[in-house]
């Protein structure tokens, strides 16, 4: 086993599956990771990968190096007091659950002393191709090898972004963390436009996709900024111009910017309403 890089999720639910399949055979085997879920569906799903799991915390999480907790926010505290016991003082942290602070964590985690051991992150969905991004955030008094090895596992599955405080975490999660939901549901509406336009739904999702695609990647590439770029599209008097004033005029850039904010606030209230 590579002792450095074996680890436990626990919750092997949508993001741990996206996260664990940019990581086997990257940064480490099936058999190097662990899988402790209460959803015995999930379960088997992981063991037809190789990967060993429990129903609950037991021994084998002692013996991992990093433990990463993917369960939902509202059950965070109770699964926390569950793996405790099988800490140990080399044992790194991570915790992908959104709101949850990292004072709070590190409070559950610790004994007389808050637990230093511990990254906050916030990934996103398309880790499961290798085109995540993560925000990660830790406390002062995180090792430079903590913060090295969170950085490599991230870095298998993605972008990483450093923040600085719990704050930005939740902005990071505002923007991509949730962001590919908002990006699909733009799709579907792109697709659906086309379809009332009169294309089929394959031509349609063709279109679709291949325009949000290459936007993206001549925004990524380009030294120009995304404002100039729409202009460039945006014939005086023409087809670009008529769309885009629809969408000035039912406030489409306020209509986001309200959007992530309901977010972030969101991932406020689930620190305060499960972090109790
Ligand atoms: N999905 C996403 O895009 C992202 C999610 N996150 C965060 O990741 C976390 C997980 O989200 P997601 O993967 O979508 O959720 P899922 O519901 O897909 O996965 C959570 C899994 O944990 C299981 N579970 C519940 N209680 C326990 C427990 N006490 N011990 C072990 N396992 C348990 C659940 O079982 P059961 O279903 O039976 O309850 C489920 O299989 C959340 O905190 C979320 O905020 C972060 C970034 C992006
Ligand atoms: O919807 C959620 O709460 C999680 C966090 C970011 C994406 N999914």
């Amino acid at each position: 086993m590579n002792q450095e890089l074996s680890l436990s999720f626990i919750g092997g639910g949508n993001m741990a599956s996206a996260l664990a399949s940019g990581l086997i055979g990257k940064r480490c085997g099936a058999s190097d990771v662990h899988v402790i879920d209460v959803n015995e569906t999930a379960l088997a799903r992981w063991r037809e990968q190789g990967v060993g799991t429990a129903a609950a915390p037991d021994e084998q999480l002692s013996s991992r190096r990093v433990w990463i907790f993917a369960v939902k926010p509202q059950v965070m505290k109770e699964t926390v007091a569950q793996c405790k016991p099988f800490l140990r003082p080399d044992t790194l942290v991570i915790s992908i659950a959104a709101g949850i602070e990292s004072g709070t964590l590190a409070g559950w985690l610790g004994g007389d002393k808050p637990w230093t051991r511990l990254v906050r992150c916030m990934p996103n969905t398309p880790a499961l191709i290798g085109a995540g991004i993560s925000g990660l955030l830790a406390l002062d008094g995180v090792s430079e090898d903590d913060r090295a090895v969170a950085q490599l596992l991230l870095k298998a599955v993605g972008e990483i972004v450093w923040v600085d405080n719990d704050d930005q975490l939740d902005a990071v999660t505002a923007l991509s963390g949730s962001g590919p939901a908002y990006v699909f549901l733009f799709l579907e509406a792109l697709i659906q436009g086309g379809i009332d336009l009169g294309l089929d739904a394959q031509q349609s999702r063709k279109l679709a996709l291949a325009t949000l695609h290459g936007a993206t990647q001549l925004a990524a590439l380009s030294p120009e900024t995304p404002a100039t770029l729409r202009e460039r599209v945006t014939s005086k008097g023409g087809t670009t111009a008529a769309a885009l004033s629809v969408f000035e005029q039912q406030g489409f850039s306020a209509l986001v910017q309200q959007a992530m904010r309901s977010a972030y606030q969101r991932a406020g209230q689930l620190a305060t309403e499960f972090a109790k």
